[in-house]
Order: structure tokens, then C-alpha cells, then sequence
């Protein structure tokens, strides 16, 4: 039997006619080195969209990375490529460390952290410290993809303004960014397209009215 042919795409994430429990016909394209912002009502399907994404929520449609179909990768790997930064990230183990591949050097300093976060027990973190080693947890995989959803969400302005900083990096690099805000002023300074989520389809939101 043949292997099926890459679909033709010029995408980093290319996704066709997705259909999950809450959303419908989804059709999106996340160019190399792209950010784009998808907000929505709260409850309109934005968090259960990036779980689709990753394959955590029963969907349909296709999903492909580089042109390469989602089906075509082991579980794991689609997870490393295309990694979901949840707003409630889960911690499994005792120390930070436990989560962060043996011998890797995130950069801390880089979203303010102390160079001994590493060896923190997980349940002394705050809320925003968790959720900026959760952002260094997936980067160190060396995504291609990153879903953030609501990333800065419990950072002041230096924190956000550091993990903003980071993921314009990540960009440079030729990663590409699907970043689930709620913050109008967040999506215009990081994203170069922003959409909505409203009644389960994605609509592009007009920048020139906002
Ligand atoms: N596992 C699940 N089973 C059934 N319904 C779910 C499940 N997870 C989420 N939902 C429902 O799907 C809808 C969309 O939820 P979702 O968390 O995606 O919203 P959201 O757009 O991310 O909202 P917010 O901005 O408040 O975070 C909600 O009505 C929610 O209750």
C-alpha cells in the first residue's frame, strides 16, 4: 500500500474541517513564525479547541503539521510537536524537576524565576510561578507549535511582559504561536492575526473596529 501523500500545504499546523463536541468546521493555518490570538466568550469553546488540537478531546477533521497528517504520529510525539501550555497545568511529580528532562537548563531568568526553581517543591509555587516553568516545561521539548492557553493569566506586567518576550523568541526561531487570550491589548501587541471563537465557528476579528 501506498503512504498517503502529505496534504499540500505551505502551513506550520494546518487544520481542515475540525469538529469537536463544542465547535464545527473549524479551518485554520498557523504559518512558521506566526502568533495569532484567538479570543471568545467565556464557555464558547476556546480551551476545549486546543485540547482537539492535541488530541486530548474527541474530534474530527484533519490535522497536519508540516504536512504531515496528525494520524501519522505516536501520541507523544504529537504532543511534543504541538504543545498545549494549559491554563491550569497539571504537576505529577514531588520536585519541579521531576517535569523538566534530566541535565536541561531552562532559562529561568529569562520569565524572572530563581535559578534554584528547579529544585522547588511543586506545591510552593504560586499560581504564576507555576505557570511560567509550566511555558519553560513544554519549550524545552523544543515544540514547533505552542497553544497557550491564557499563559499570563496570573502574572503582573513584568511577568506577562517577560513571557511575551519569550514567545516572540520562539517565534524567531520559526515556531508558531496559538494563543487563547482574553486581554484585547495583549492580542494586538503579540499576535499578527487575531480570531474569535462565537457559536462554535471561528470568525477573524475585525482589528479596525476594536
Ligand atoms: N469534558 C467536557 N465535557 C463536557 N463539556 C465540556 C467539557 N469541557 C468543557 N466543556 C464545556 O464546553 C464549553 C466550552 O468550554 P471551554 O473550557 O472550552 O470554554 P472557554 O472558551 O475556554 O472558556 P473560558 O474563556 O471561560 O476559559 C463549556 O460549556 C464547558 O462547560
Amino acid at each position: 500500500m501506498q503512504p498517503s501523500p502529505p496534504l499540500a500545504t505551505t502551513s506550520l499546523l494546518d487544520v481542515c474541517a475540525l469538529r469537536g463536541s463544542v465547535f464545527a468546521d473549524i479551518n485554520l493555518q498557523l504559518a512558521a513564525g506566526e502568533c495569532v490570538a484567538l479570543s471568545g466568550p467565556s464557555g464558547s469553546g476556546k480551551t476545549v479547541l486546543l485540547r482537539a488540537l492535541v488530541d486530548l478531546d474527541p474530534n474530527e477533521g484533519e490535522v497536519a503539521l508540516d504536512g504531515e497528517p496528525r494520524r501519522s504520529f505516536a501520541p507523544a510525539e504529537w504532543r511534543r510537536s504541538v504543545a498545549l501550555v494549559p491554563a491550569e497545568p497539571a504537576w505529577w511529580g514531588t520536585l519541579v524537576s521531576e517535569h523538566f528532562p534530566v541535565g536541561c537548563k531552562p532559562p529561568l531568568a529569562m520569565l524572572g524565576l530563581s535559578a534554584q526553581a528547579l529544585d522547588w517543591e511543586v506545591a510552593r509555587c504560586s499560581s504564576g510561578e507555576r505557570q511560567r516553568l509550566a511555558l519553560l516545561r513544554a519549550l524545552v521539548r523544543e515544540p514547533r507549535v505552542l497553544l497557550l492557553d491564557e499563559a499570563t493569566a496570573n502574572l503582573d506586567e513584568t511577568s506577562r511582559g517577560r513571557v511575551e518576550v519569550l514567545i516572540a523568541d520562539f517565534q524567531r526561531s520559526g515556531g508558531a504561536v496559538l494563543w487563547v487570550t482574553h486581554d484585547a491589548a495583549q492580542a494586538a501587541r503579540v499576535a499578527q492575526r487575531w480570531l474569535t471563537l462565537r457559536d462554535g465557528r471561528l470568525l477573524q476579528v475585525d482589528t479596525a473596529h476594536t
